[in-house]
């Protein structure tokens, strides 16, 4: 870093194409990061000429600008004596509305899953609460997940001295004491200052599993620090579009024994259209310091989500996965599988596992409920659940729909929103939300007659399925459109 840095200097650096920010007590020229910036360059030339700590460290670690920046673009130490009221008064702008600590339902409040996802929408601030309640368009899939859950009924046995249970389970090579992954979830800082710490923290605490996202908050050395050094964790991967990224990532995990598994992510080649999302951003145009030019909105709209995401590598094919075994030594699990013949498939190129999710609703609307997926598995290709562990997510609120999933045959369960909703209560309220599931899952194993979770798994006999069946895919040649296509 250079010498010292006054306001008068910052101030004459205030423009998109020259554009000096101050943050954390340091001063940077973020002129040539600006238009990279995976968060839109607005979010940055917002702060130009000024002080943009208190939004980056909503989002980002401490570290990162630093970590991101070359040496020339870090001019200096911030003069704090040279402050003027001027300079004070045009801080004044951000519009986020932060959430209101007192305005929190008190923790103990919270007696389900839903309970956590309300309490954030109430109190949580309204940008964040769009981009994590969102799905896209019409929330067909969004809706579908969970009300499909609803249409799947038990078979419960009596009488068999449910007394002593297990809810045991091992995920992907690692002991858990029940069978619940935390999804993987773009910045939960956007929840609450611990972010993915707290995920982290919580799920170590609660005898489940993290899974971190490419688009932590975090940097995945402070995520794996926030549990027992040798506790496991899963990260998930999206491709970049600049694949030597992606591989300097994947020669980093080798050297990280706490990561298990890769869950690289392949429902969304494209970011969707959430609508809820776009909205908050139309209603609060960002404009750029002095120059008081506005950000466009244009018809691709412009929600956290979307910008987030165009780093995505749309080119991503199947044989992509022979790259990514070159450079990772880690068992491969696809995430975002939605048909009995793609589970197929990554069977035959050898993953070591695949989750049947649609991205919680967030990716293609109209794409099936994930629990008819999993049914369709069962149905269409029994064998590769022995062959591969099989996992899902996408509307599990409810022990009894963990308990659900391994009957069908499922290793594994992933519970996305109401974990981000939680980290509003910090770690204590990761592990809240973990010893509900837990509860849950272990009266609904005693009403069920199920004592031992892991002997249970793939056990049909203790499920209904009549009711999903009739909304399941017709084999082909069965459909009355069979070989429609053929005819035209
Ligand atoms: C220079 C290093 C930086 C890097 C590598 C970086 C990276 C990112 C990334 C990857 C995202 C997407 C979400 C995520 O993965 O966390 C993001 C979002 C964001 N960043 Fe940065 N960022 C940097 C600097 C900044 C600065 C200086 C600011 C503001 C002063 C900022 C403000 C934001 C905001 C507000 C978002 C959320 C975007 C939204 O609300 O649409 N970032 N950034
Ligand atoms: C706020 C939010 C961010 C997400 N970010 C990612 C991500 O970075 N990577 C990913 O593979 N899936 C991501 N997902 C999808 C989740 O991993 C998961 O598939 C989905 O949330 C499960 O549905 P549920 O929220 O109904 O439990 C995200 C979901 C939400 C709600």
């Amino acid at each position: 870093m250079a010498g010292i840095v006054s306001v008068a200097e910052i101030t004459k650096h205030a423009s998109p194409d020259d554009c000096w920010i101050v943050v954390n007590g340091k001063v940077y020229d973020l002129s040539t990061f600006a238009p990279q910036h995976p968060g839109g360059p607005d979010m940055i030339y917002k702060w130009a000429g000024r002080d943009g700590s208190k939004t980056y460290n909503d989002y980002h670690s401490a570290e990162l600008i630093d970590k991101t920046l070359s040496d020339d673009d870090k001019k200096g130490d911030f003069d704090e004596s040279t402050i003027t009221q001027t300079w004070l008064d045009a801080q004044k702008e951000e519009t986020v509305s932060e959430p209101d600590p007192n305005e929190r339902p008190p923790l103990s409040s919270l007696i389900n899953m839903d309970d956590f996802e309300k309490a954030f929408a109430k109190s949580g601030s309204q940008k964040a609460n769009a981009y994590i309640s969102g799905a896209s368009n019409d929330l067909l899939t969004y809706n579908a997940n969970k009300a499909f859950w609803q249409k799947l009924w038990f078979r419960p046995r009596i009488m068999r001295n449910v007394s002593t249970i297990s809810t045991k389970m091992t995920m992907l090579g690692c002991d858990v004491l029940m069978p619940v992954w935390i999804c993987p979830m773009g910045i939960a800082k956007t929840a609450g200052p611990e972010g993915e710490t707290a995920l982290g923290a919580g799920a170590a605490a609660s005898g489940i599993i993290h899974c971190m996202s490419t688009t932590a908050s975090y940097g995945v050395e402070d995520i794996l620090a926030s549990a027992p050094k040798t506790y496991p964790f899963f990260f998930q991967l999206y491709v970049d579009k600049q694949r030597q990224k992606t591989e300097a990532m994947l020669k980093k995990f080798e050297t990280m024994d706490q990561i298990k598994a890769l869950f690289i992510t392949v429902d969304l080649a494209v970011v969707s259209k959430r609508e809820a999302d776009e909205r908050i951003r139309t209603q609060e145009p960002t404009s750029v310091y002095m120059s008081g030019q506005k950000n466009k909105v244009d018809k691709k709209g412009g929600g956290l989500a979307r910008t987030t995401g165009s780093f995505i590598d749309w080119a991503l094919s199947w044989e992509d996965l022979a790259w990514v075994r070159k450079h990772s030594t880690l068992p491969i699990v696809v995430k975002g599988i939605q048909s009995a013949a793609d589970a197929k498939l990554a069977l035959q190129m050898g993953c070591q596992g695949i989750v049947v999710s649609n991205h919680g609703g967030r990716a293609l609307d109209s794409a099936p409920a994930s629990i008819l997926v999993l049914l369709e598995l069962r149905r269409d290709c029994p064998e590769i659940f022995d062959k591969m562990e099989v996992h899902i997510d996408g509307g599990v609120r409810r022990g009894s729909d963990i308990l659900k999933a391994i009957l069908l045959g499922a290793r594994g369960v992933g519970v996305g929103r109401p974990f981000q909703c939680s980290v509003m209560y910090d770690t204590e309220g990761v592990e809240s939300a973990a010893a509900i599931l837990q509860d849950e899952l272990e009266t609904a194993m005693r009403l069920c007659g199920v004592t031992n979770l892991d002997a249970v798994r793939g056990d049909l006999s203790y499920l209904n399925t009549s009711e999903l069946e009739q909304y399941l895919p017709k084999p082909q040649g069965w459909s009355l459109f069979a070989g429609l296509r053929s005819r035209l």
